[in-house]
């Protein structure tokens, strides 16, 4: 039986964080992987649904370039967007990005990996111990009771990129994260698509005036958009299928789950080892250790964070854990910040506290908000939509960021900072930024907060500020 330092289990952007870095520390790793290498994220994730809201973005420029005083005769043909897709993703599985794991032992596509006891795992017949091991097998798609659902085709993340025809209609039942993203990726590849979803504003778990603005625009572009939506059944009559809903029935080619997540836990025999679980993941201190201190739980299966780079940041932050002698207080994770963003047009981004969680939690907080229509850059970019949006109070503590519009997903990170390392609005507005980039909106959101500063009066605190 070969034994190693460390075992990491699921090669998605956790597990190859972990393998990376700890091959490039001098440990012995073995890397089990039952699929691709890159996971979720690069083969039926982040990067085909960005590669599509790119081609999608490309033909909706091209058939409306009149906004630019261009005219382009005839309109565009859709004829392989998700071939390309699949193109791209070969393309960044490349041996260059293998080589990363050229001091990794690899065992990929034979199989799950399955614990035998907490230092054994076994993949078919071989069986390997290790003395750390970290488990980073990810999620896979929760298909919620329905009645009818399991019994009809259903397109999920997993298919979703699959290289086939453009549906002509589209029934997409979620409005978070990858229901939006694909609603309007297949939309402006020219599907008809309905949207419906339980909850009442798209992006729910972001702040209401992001997630009323993406409806607007939804809205605007054709794709239907049903919220706080009861779905009754579904089944398939003929080539359709049919959404039966208390707000209407809806007829269409394809539909597409996207309802949310589940660990993929079944697979990995964690009761072999005692590994403790539940529904929403396998059960971690804030160091990442279950509890057996051995072993790790890293991304997505922990349930802390959906999102890559949450999972890259916590299989470093893990694996520095587990090779250090005695606990470390800044590698525990509730001292990092969670930005993220959701790649539709406009797009949403968000850090730290949204304005309804500012109040649950009973913050004296203020609002300050920075609009899109009022810069001369947006004016001049045609994209005049959106705003950014800052929780903050008296004192220029920042508590939270909501960007909405063009370019959010960058702009997020400057607040990121922020939060993380406790600048203030004071902070914000005293840094040049240079003209006329779309992150000079967060500057002059900090401006308007030393604005209204100064005329409540607080000239005081800030001049005392300015001495510091
Ligand atoms: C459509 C879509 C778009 C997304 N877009 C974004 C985005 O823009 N930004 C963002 O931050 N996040 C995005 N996400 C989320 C992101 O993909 C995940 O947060 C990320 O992939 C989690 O990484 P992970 O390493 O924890 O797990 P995964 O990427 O899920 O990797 C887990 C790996 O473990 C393997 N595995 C599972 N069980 C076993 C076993 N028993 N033995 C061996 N191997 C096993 C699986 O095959 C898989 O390869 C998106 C997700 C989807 C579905
Ligand atoms: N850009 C990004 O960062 C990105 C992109 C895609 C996915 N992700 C990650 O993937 C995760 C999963 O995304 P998701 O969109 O599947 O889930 P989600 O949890 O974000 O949203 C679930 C949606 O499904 C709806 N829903 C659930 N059950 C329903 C039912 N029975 N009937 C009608 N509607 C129902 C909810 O109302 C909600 O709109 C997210 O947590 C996110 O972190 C991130």
């Amino acid at each position: 039986m070969q034994q190693y330092d460390i075992i990491v289990i699921g090669l998605g952007p956790a597990g190859m964080a972990v393998a990376g870095m700890a091959s490039s520390m001098n440990l012995k790793v073995l890397a089990v992987e039952r699929h691709k290498i890159g996971g979720e994220c690069l083969n039926y994730g982040c990067i085909p649904s960005k590669a599509l809201l790119k081609a999608a973005e490309a033909n909706i420029i091209a058939n409306t370039l009149e906004k630019f005083g261009l005219e382009l005769s005839g309109k565009t043909v859709v004829n392989n967007p998700l071939q390309i897709v699949q193109d791209k993703i070969n393309k960044i599985n490349s041996p260059k990005t293998m080589k990363m794991f050229d001091k990794v032992d690899l065992v990929i596509g034979e199989g799950d990996a399955q614990f035998v006891d907490s230092h054994t795992i076994q993949v078919g017949d071989k069986k390997y111990t290790g003395k750390t091991i970290f488990i980073a097998t990810g999620t896979e798609p929760f298909i919620p009771p329905i009645p009818g659902l399991k019994d009809v085709p259903i397109l999920t993340n997993q298919n979703v990129f699959e290289p086939k025809d453009v549906p002509e209609t589209l029934t997409v039942i979620g409005g978070g994260a990858i229901g939006t993203e694909m609603a309007q990726a297949f939309s402006r590849l020219g599907s008809k698509v309905t949207l419906v979803q339980m909850d009442p504003h798209l992006i729910p778990i972001g702040d209401e005036e992001a997630g009323r603005l993406l409806e607007e625009v939804f809205t605007e572009e054709g794709i239907e958009v049903y919220n706080s939506t009861k779905i009754e059944k579904v089944e398939k009559v003929g080539d359709k299928i049919i959404t039966y809903t208390d707000k209407g029935v809806f007829e269409s080619d394809e539909i597409l789950v996207a309802t949310g997540r589940a660990p993929a836990v079944d697979s990995l025999g964690l009761d072999n080892a005692g590994i403790e679980y539940t529904k929403k993941g396998i059960a971690v201190d804030e160091y990442f250790r279950t509890n057996h201190k051995h072993i790790y739980a890293v991304g997505d299966c922990n349930g802390k964070a959906l999102l890559s780079h949450a999972a890259m940041h916590q299989g470093m932050l893990a694996l520095f854990n587990s090779q250090s002698p005695q606990t470390v207080e800044r590698l525990k994770w509730s001292n990092y910040v969670v930005p993220w963003s959701v790649f539709t047009k406009p797009e949403i981004a968000q850090v730290g506290l949204t304005e309804k969680e500012a109040k649950e939690q009973g913050i004296d907080y203020i609002v300050i908000k920075e609009e899109y229509e009022n810069y001369g850059r947006t004016l001049a970019d045609g994209q005049p939509i959106g705003f950014v949006k800052v929780i903050t109070d008296n004192q220029g503590k920042i508590y939270g960021a909501t960007i909405a519009g063009d370019g959010a997903s960058e702009l997020i990170h400057e607040w990121a900072l922020a939060i993380q390392y406790g600048l203030t609005m004071f902070n914000i507005a005293m840094m040049q930024h240079s003209f006329p980039t779309l992150s000079l909106m967060n500057k002059r959101a900090a401006e308007q907060w030393m604005m209204k500063a100064m005329q409540s009066g607080s000239m005081e605190q800030m001049m005392a500020a300015l001495m510091k």
